[in-house]
């Protein structure tokens, strides 16, 4: 029987149409076999563009940073803490901003606004009070891609000041409005209102006090002092020297993916000052400049030797001439020392991403954010780290 079978077979195998079907199956299966190699071969040729692509494209996008100060002067022990963890998360929150792509003028925004909202700094909620007890505040805002800037002077009852100087810059053909006539702008654009109590502290008001008392020595804790430590490597420490005892202006700089800076600052400016005094935080180029082509700058210090130096700008100046922004910074800061007496600090971002953060007062809040990287300090050499994953986590327990 079984014979029989495999005679049978061998006989239809024999048979040409059997023979022709097999071999048309054969020809289809080795085809389609073919096809389906190719078919991976293209994929996978694909899919290793696609990835080189990308590659590329991370290659030629900036690794975004922020940079943030919380003030320049003498920061007492028992704020250190709050100044600390408040420049913390505000360049957590500017690097939030950055970090999926969006702008650096976004970002220093939110970072500024973050510490404007921060009753530990001294603009919008804090702000020092001037000599009749009010808020005065001044804050700037600068666009590197095209020397955009926006600023406002001598703003009263509104929260955010860094908002209302965007808003000049975006909405307006001038560059800065002060007092009644930002007031008037600010009501145009819908800014709400606040009452002016709310942006004062028990403690700016103590303070405001003291400097009225007829013993008191306003000028402690305004803007004179004999400086004895505040400049390392000195030889003329003792000289007179203009510094800023306490009062933490706040201000961001940030360079984006598309290689756009920014920079932003917002103040109260000095303790018992006259009405109407505007500082250097509203002057373009002294309290902040941001241009592509070099980088840009947020300043803190005594606002009038500020502005006889034109700090932000002269820093950007010395960049252009092949200097780092740390050496930039402090070679700026030491010409304000020597030729006008003024003591402050600066936060520096350049075009090529590299910063810096640099003072000659005794103290400085920063903090900056780079390749998911934090890093702060308060008191000089002083630098801590952390990766953002970790900052995040322990953000809300403080640091
Ligand atoms: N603390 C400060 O930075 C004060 C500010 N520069 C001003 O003079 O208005």
């Amino acid at each position: 029987m079984k014979k029989l079978m495999s005679c049978k077979v061998v006989h239809l195998l024999n048979h040409d149409n059997v023979r022709q079907l097999i071999f048309q199956y054969y020809y289809k299966f080795s085809v389609q076999l073919s096809m389906h190699t190719i078919e991976i071969i293209i994929f996978k040729y694909f899919i290793w563009l696609i990835n080189l692509l990308a590659q590329l494209e991370e290659f030629g996008r900036m690794r975004p940073v922020i940079v943030v100060h919380g003030g320049a002067g003498r920061i007492f022990k028992e704020r250190e803490e709050g100044c600390r963890t408040g420049v913390v998360r505000a360049a957590l929150r500017g690097y939030g901003v950055l970090k999926p792509g969006g702008s650096a003028l976004d970002a220093v925004e939110e970072a500024v606004r973050s510490m404007e909202d921060d009753p530990h700094f001294n603009a919008g909620c804090g702000s020092v009070l001037n000599e009749k007890g009010e808020v005065e505040m001044d804050a700037i805002i600068m666009d590197g891609k095209n020397l955009a800037s926006g600023a406002v002077s001598a703003v009263k009852c509104i929260a955010n000041p860094i908002k209302l100087a965007r808003l000049v810059m975006e909405k307006t053909k001038h560059m800065l409005l002060t007092d009644h006539g930002a007031q008037l702008f600010a009501q145009a654009m819908g800014v709400p209102e606040i009452p002016g109590e709310k942006l004062v502290t028990e403690r700016s008001r103590e303070r405001w006090k003291k400097n009225l008392e007829p013993d008191s020595n306003p000028v402690e804790f305004q803007n004179k002092s004999f400086v004895t430590d505040g400049w390392v490597g000195s030889p003329s420490a003792l000289a007179y020297q203009f510094e800023i005892r306490d009062l933490g202006t706040v201000g961001a700089v940030a360079i984006d993916s598309e290689g756009n800076v920014a920079c932003a600052t917002s103040t109260g400016g000095l303790s018992n000052k006259l009405v109407g005094r505007v500082g250097d935080t509203a002057c373009i180029g002294s309290g902040g400049y941001a241009d592509n082509c070099s980088g840009a700058t947020s300043t803190t210090g005594h606002g009038e030797s500020i502005m006889k130096v034109v700090l932000a700008r002269l820093i950007l100046y010395h960049m252009e001439q092949g200097m780092s922004p740390e050496m930039a910074a402090d070679t700026a800061l030491e010409y304000m020392k020597t030729r006008v007496g003024g003591l402050g600090g600066v936060i520096v971002v350049s075009s090529s991403g590299e910063w810096a953060a640099r003072f000659s007062t005794k103290q400085m809040s920063w903090a900056t954010v780079k390749d998911d990287e934090l890093h702060y300090g308060i008191y000089a050499g002083e630098r801590h780290t952390k990766s953002v994953a970790e900052a995040l986590a322990s953000e809300s327990e403080g640091l």
